[in-house]
């Protein structure tokens, strides 16, 4: 006959209808020899008890096992099911016994460490459910683990515990929903991008959610092969090293650190090289302990190199690095509070505490994600600024060549389509050289932009100008017949000998000479326009120009 004087204090059902039972236990730790359940039971009447002091019994990393003891005492006249579950999915051997009257009435024996089909209940903790019967039982457990000693025991009514699974279902949902949809996309970006940070982001993303999994027990309710005791131990190990490796390379790439901060980078670089590789070590030699060490220690690099790269890009006044140390600051706060909740150190033990981690990454995820959608819209006005400046002439700020062909070509084959008319203008100023020569080649850069604007500024819409080259223009008139090109040509030429170059001080009149090219009722040169026709209208344009030039310049003039 079994019995114990040890009161831990009651829990009263069903009054309690659903809480941690961190305080209503009392524990010991099992010391060399691995105790029976009546020694165990002889140590909890003769030996002083630890109680426990806040909502989850923590004891740190590689510590010897524990017993705990609690009542619950059933004041109703039924049996009334609960559930009991422990919160920390990689514990190993969780053994627990319902002692009523002194007898054993059950013996409910889990944890990582037994296949998972084994297990009491088919959950992501250990977990069973259990008819309390009216009076009192003791509960008494023993837990046996590798990994962190953190014991969040939940007690809670059916109702109250179904109620938790939909809750936290939700919870989870959401967080994991906008983690692996901002995952995803930004993997999709980096396929059709090519851009390393989205690639980065993602993997750090993906490596969140599945270390989240699997540190919360969920990853081995799919994966539920009976890989032997630490196989959840060393993928948690991995999962966590994996996703601090991602997450800094990230803030590298993100940042640029290398450009302003080599010293702090190459840190980063090593640490991602040297901690994988430490524990790489310990896998092979099998040192779970060191191997979880070297991760708890990379976790915590993580964060405080995040803030530090983000100081740095402040200081360097990177664009961005406010909302990136916001956001790594904001999860820093969050993991240390889950982390002193599951330690039972100054943080309450509660659901929330717990899921801090999670949320702060989640926050985490969207301000760096608004970062790479900012940095996207940024380098797309780089990219069309720059696309811009590839058609443009810098000095006059006309099309350049390649403008002017990719704005004319479309027109080109509208006309010779529709059967209709083009004309062409080259435009050379006069004596330009002489303007260099006198008052040199910065005044003569002015008179360029001043002609340039006259030029475009005389032209009508639909008409195409550019520069064409040193102190040449060329202006394309669509739907323009010859005859109507020259006579516009006529009214640029005035324009340009009217300037007045009164910004620059000088007293000086240009002129301009100018070669037409065009056809006459869809005929040039006596073939109707084809797109093949093109080049040759320049030349002839060219040809008209070489003609005004030698006959006195300041004129306008065609190939008869
Ligand atoms: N300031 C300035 N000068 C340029 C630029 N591009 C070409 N030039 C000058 O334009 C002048 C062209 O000289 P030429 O080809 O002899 O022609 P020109 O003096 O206009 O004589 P004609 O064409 O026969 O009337 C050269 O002195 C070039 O250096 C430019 O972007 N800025």
């Amino acid at each position: 006959m079994l019995s114990t004087s040890v009161k831990a204090d009651t829990i009263v059902i069903p009054e309690f209808q659903q809480g941690s039972l961190g305080k209503q236990t009392q524990y010991f730790r099992e010391q060399d020899n691995k105790l029976s359940l009546s020694q165990a039971l002889e140590h909890f009447e003769t030996s002083s008890l630890t109680r426990g002091s806040s909502n989850s019994i923590s004891l740190g990393i590689d510590v010897t096992p524990v017993w705990m003891i609690f009542t619950v005492n059933n004041t109703s006249h039924s049996p009334t099911p609960y559930r009991l579950s422990v919160e920390t999915p990689w514990i190993d051997y969780i053994d627990t016994w319902l002692i009523q009257d002194g007898k054993v009435a059950q013996h409910i024996a889990g944890g990582d460490g037994l296949p998972f089909e084994s297990r009491p209940m088919q959950y992501r903790f250990y977990a069973f459910e259990h008819a309390f019967v009216s009076g009192e039982t003791q509960v008494i457990m023993r837990v046996e683990t590798k990994g962190p000693m953190a014991l969040p025991i939940q007690f809670s009514s059916l109702e109250q515990a179904i109620h938790r699974d939909i809750n936290s279902g939700y919870q989870y949902g959401a967080l994991y929903g906008i983690m692996l949809a901002l995952a995803l996309y930004n993997l999709v970006l980096f396929v059709f991008i090519r851009q390393r940070e989205y690639c980065l982001y993602g993997l750090y993303l993906l490596g969140f959610v599945l270390n989240s999994l699997s540190y919360t027990g969920q990853l081995h309710t799919i994966i539920t092969y009976d890989f032997g005791v630490y196989f959840q131990d060393w993928l948690d190990i991995f999962l966590m090293i994996t996703y601090s490796v991602a997450g800094l390379h990230f803030a590298r790439s993100l940042l640029q650190t290398k450009e302003y901060a080599p010293g702090l980078d190459r840190f980063v670089l090593r640490t991602t090289l040297y901690i994988p590789f430490g524990m790489l070590i310990g896998f092979i030699f099998n040192q779970l302990f060191f191997s979880m060490v070297l991760a708890f220690l990379l976790n915590t690099c993580f964060v405080v190199l995040f803030i530090a790269m983000g100081v740095k890009a402040l200081n360097a006044k990177k664009p961005f690095a406010v909302i990136f140390i916001l956001s790594s600051v904001t999860a820093a706060i969050c993991i240390t509070i889950s982390t002193l909740a599951v330690a039972g150190v100054l943080v309450p033990y509660n659901d929330y505490t717990f899921k801090a981690i999670e949320v702060g990454m989640a926050f985490e995820a969207i301000l760096l994600a608004s970062i790479l959608a900012r940095q996207f819209r940024v380098a797309q006005i780089d990219k069309l600024i720059a696309e811009k400046y590839a058609r443009t002439d810098p000095l006059t700020e006309l099309n350049n060549r390649r403008g002017f062909q990719e704005l004319t070509e479309p027109l080109w084959q509208q006309i010779v389509y529709q059967k209709g008319d083009a004309s062409l203008l080259l435009i050379d100023v006069d004596s330009f050289k002489d303007v260099n020569d006198t008052h040199g080649h910065s005044v003569g850069d002015e008179v360029l932009k001043a002609i340039a604007k006259v030029i475009s500024e005389s032209c009508r819409q639909g008409d195409i100008s550019a520069r064409w080259g040193g102190e040449e223009f060329i202006v394309f008139l669509p739907h323009t017949s010859r005859d109507s090109a020259i006579t516009q040509a006529e009214v640029i030429r005035e324009a340009i000998e009217k300037v007045e170059f009164l910004a620059l001080e000088l007293s000086l009149t240009l002129t301009a000479s100018f070669g037409v090219a065009g056809s006459v009722a869809n005929q040039f040169e006596d073939t109707p326009l084809t797109l093949a026709r093109f080049e040759p209208m320049i030349k002839n344009a060219d040809r008209a120009l070489y003609i005004a030039k030698y006959s006195g310049k300041n004129q306008v003039r065609i190939v008869s």
